[in-house]
């Protein structure tokens, strides 16, 4: 499927969608379940609700596999969170992923890694994948300092093997921290399954004594991330009366992308947690917005479509690390915006920039591309409130919400 026309949807709308759920917390539930089983062999039954996510889905598979060479696609916590994973389970394996995958920076983790005492080489370019993890002898630092404004995914992925280590792991962070929420989710996880920490968020150490994770139940919420998109669409939707109730959500989330919640809050969507999840109702927007993305990268997409079709000024600031995503993500949404008279204009390099937009004109249809990313395709998807709007490649959304175009179906007409 190369395409796909959503038509224009002016109707009201009620429903209630059984949103897929996190492939961040899977992730980690996979990974620190394995190390707690690892003596018994992986296994994973105890953890309820895994999402479908194709991103876990990898994972799942490779903590399996027998083979050699492991193939994370295009999931950038499968390909770091492993990194370190089979590097502190003393494994012999050749990481590998995508073209794209293999030009996200994993330099800082493998460093990291090998002052602790990883034997790890780079089979291409140095401080990018594919990599050759040769094992792990003895541990040779108790302590390591590692830059906290690239990626938090290499943070998470030194927490989870911590306890492993025959003397622990201080882990010293330098510079502006991005994703701290990410962090702080790891944290609670390890946490879940018995492993306590020390965090002083002001000097910015974290330290783990050695211990054994203890193999629990785990049950994974639902995906704040893939949240957002509904949001948009309630925001843009053109009736009062529409209302999505999203199932499996929950208002003290270890997710930092459940701060939609605030941001839609000026953007023109209500949010009332119910037992199930969260009912979403229309309500007067904003007509500016300020948003510091630092801590929720992946709603930067979402909320500058939102922005846009709304005709909100915004400035957004923290989106950075959205150069060295599925695409460079600045670039993507500049060109896409632009087809419907918006922009994101960079005005101070690098931290600030604005989201340009004028009152949308007549656009009879639009067609998106995708760039390889989930995010470009459901972000752009709320569109179909204000006009009919083709996505280029839309099979990207497996990569964190499988089902999102046939959720999508109960309220927009979708034409192959
Ligand atoms: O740890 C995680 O599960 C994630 C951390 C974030 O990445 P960065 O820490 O690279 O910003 C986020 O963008 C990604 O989708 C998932
Ligand atoms: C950036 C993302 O994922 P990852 O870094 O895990 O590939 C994302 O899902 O938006």
């Amino acid at each position: 499927m190369d395409k796909i026309l959503l038509r224009k949807s002016t109707n009201p709308f009620d429903v209630k969608i059984a949103l897929a759920s996190s492939k961040s917390e899977s992730n980690r539930a996979l990974i620190i379940n394995a190390l707690a089983n690892f003596k018994a062999g992986v296994e994973s039954q105890n953890l309820q609700n895994l999402s479908t996510a194709r991103d876990t889905q990898t994972m799942i598979r490779l903590l399996k596999s027998s083979e050699q060479t492991a193939d994370v696609i295009d999931a950038g916590t499968t390909m770091r969170f492993l990194t370190a994973f089979f590097s502190a389970t003393n494994q012999n394996k050749i990481m590998t992923g995508t073209p794209r995958m293999c030009e996200r920076p994993i330099g800082i983790l493998v460093d990291a890694l090998r002052t602790i005492g990883a034997e790890i080489d780079y089979l291409k370019n140095e401080g990018y994948p594919p990599l050759h993890i040769k094992g792990f002898s003895e541990q040779k630092s108790n302590e390591v300092t590692i830059r906290g404004d690239v990626s938090s995914q290499y943070i998470s992925a030194l927490l989870m093997i911590a306890p492993t280590l025959p003397n622990g792991l201080t882990i010293c962070l330098t510079g502006d921290l991005g994703s701290i929420p990410y962090i702080k989710m790891t944290l609670e996880q390890m946490k879940a399954f018995g492993v306590n920490y020390e965090a002083d968020w002001v000097e910015k150490v974290i330290k783990i004594n050695p211990n054994n994770y203890q193999s629990t139940t785990y049950k994974v919420e639902s995906d704040w991330s893939g949240a957002s998109y509904w949001y948009s669409i309630v925001a843009l939707a053109q009736s009062d009366a529409t209302q999505v109730e999203l199932l499996g959500l929950k208002e003290n989330s270890l997710q930092g992308d459940s701060d939609i919640v605030n941001i839609m809050s000026h953007l023109g969507v209500k949010s009332t947690f119910t037992e199930d999840g969260v009912l979403l109702t229309k309500i007067i927007p904003q007509k500016t917005l300020n948003w510091d993305f630092t801590n929720c990268p992946d709603l930067a997409q979402t909320v500058a479509v939102t922005c846009v079709a709304k005709n909100i000024e915004a400035v957004f600031t923290g989106i950075e690390s959205l150069k060295i995503k599925e695409t460079d993500r600045v670039v993507a949404l500049q060109n896409e915006l632009q087809k419907f008279g918006g922009n994101l204009v960079e005005v101070v390099k690098n931290t600030e920039y604005v989201v340009r937009s004028q009152p949308i004109q007549e656009i009879p249809s639009l067609t998106i591309k995708t760039y390889d990313d989930h995010r470009m395709a459901m972000a752009f998807a709320p569109l179909a409130m204000l006009m009919d709007v083709t996505i280029e490649e839309p099979n990207v959304v497996v990569k964190s919400y499988p089902s999102f175009w046939e959720d999508l179906k109960k309220i927009v007409n979708i034409e192959l």
